[in-house]
């Protein structure tokens, strides 16, 4: 199948996109996907996605993981998207656009490249011994880590994904050493089996945990460091509910080609 694509990435979360407005390309077929995504004998990915258009919004994001499995909603791809967007011509600096999770509204700088996604409210934290367990947009386990920089978090973050309690839905897991002023994360990601460089529904999970642990309440920002750069989170936090969630961060053009 003839197709052009586009790289991106955000904060080293990287992502193949296609414009499907015309719905030319049936992409419901795994294998072909994880093919595309592979990072020795295809582009090279942690995933992909594909802008449709659909009634009531802007776009549609259709957003697969690395292994070619539909996944839940992928923060840093639902921010390279809105500026894949931009790019098009879809949209301006300001979007409504649907993901699996429901309707997001984002908004672009004025300098191009920075992203803040409104990200779903979230209720419920959940522990599990010293981790939090928390959906923000996908299943996240939050544990605190010290000497971070050199923890195998491949292997680590494996054994918790392929537990008893998380192997069959999978989960994604985060590990956050306090630094003061900002949290260092590092994630092992579920369908991408692996870790990536960043993860956006995670460093999310990551800051409305910490803050409930810290039980830091009103509206609060966030920064938080990872292996590809840095994101930031806004939100605001009754002691109940989480509301206003906001992920920032650039969201790049890499380069684009052509599949044949
Ligand atoms: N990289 C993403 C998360 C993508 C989904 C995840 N791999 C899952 O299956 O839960 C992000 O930036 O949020």
């Amino acid at each position: 199948m003839e197709m052009h694509f586009y790289k991106y990435q955000g904060a080293g979360n990287d992502f193949i996109l296609v414009d499907n407005r015309d719905r030319a390309i049936n992409h419901e077929n795994p294998a072909w996907i994880a093919s595309i995504c592979d990072r020795r004998f295809g582009v090279g990915a942690d995933g992909m996605m594909f802008l449709q258009l659909t009634g009531a919004y802007d776009f549609e994001m259709i957003y697969y993981n690395s292994d070619g499995q539909p996944s839940s909603m992928c923060g840093n791809g639902g921010r390279c998207i809105v500026a894949f967007a931009k790019h098009l011509g879809v949209i301006d600096l300001e979007t409504t656009f649907l993901a699996v999770d429901g309707p997001h509204y984002a908004k672009i700088s004025e300098e191009g490249n920075w992203v803040s996604l409104q990200m779903i409210d979230v209720q419920s934290i959940k522990t599990d011994g010293s981790a939090q367990v928390l959906n923000t947009g996908s299943p996240h386990y939050v544990v605190p880590a010290s000497r971070l920089a050199e923890k195998d978090v491949r292997s680590e973050g494996r054994a918790i994904r392929y537990n008893e309690t998380y192997k069959e839905e999978g989960i994604n897991i985060n590990f956050v050493e306090d630094k003061n002023d900002h949290y260092f994360v590092r994630t092992y990601e579920r369908g991408v089996e692996d870790e990536t460089f960043a993860c956006g529904t995670g460093v999310t999970a990551v800051a409305l945990a910490m803050a409930k642990s810290k039980d830091q309440r009103g509206d609060i920002s966030t920064k938080v460091r990872v292996l590809g750069g840095n994101l930031n989170i806004r939100f605001h936090y009754d002691g109940k509910k989480f509301t206003n969630i906001f992920l920032e961060g650039p969201a790049e053009y890499v380069f684009e080609g052509d599949i044949r």
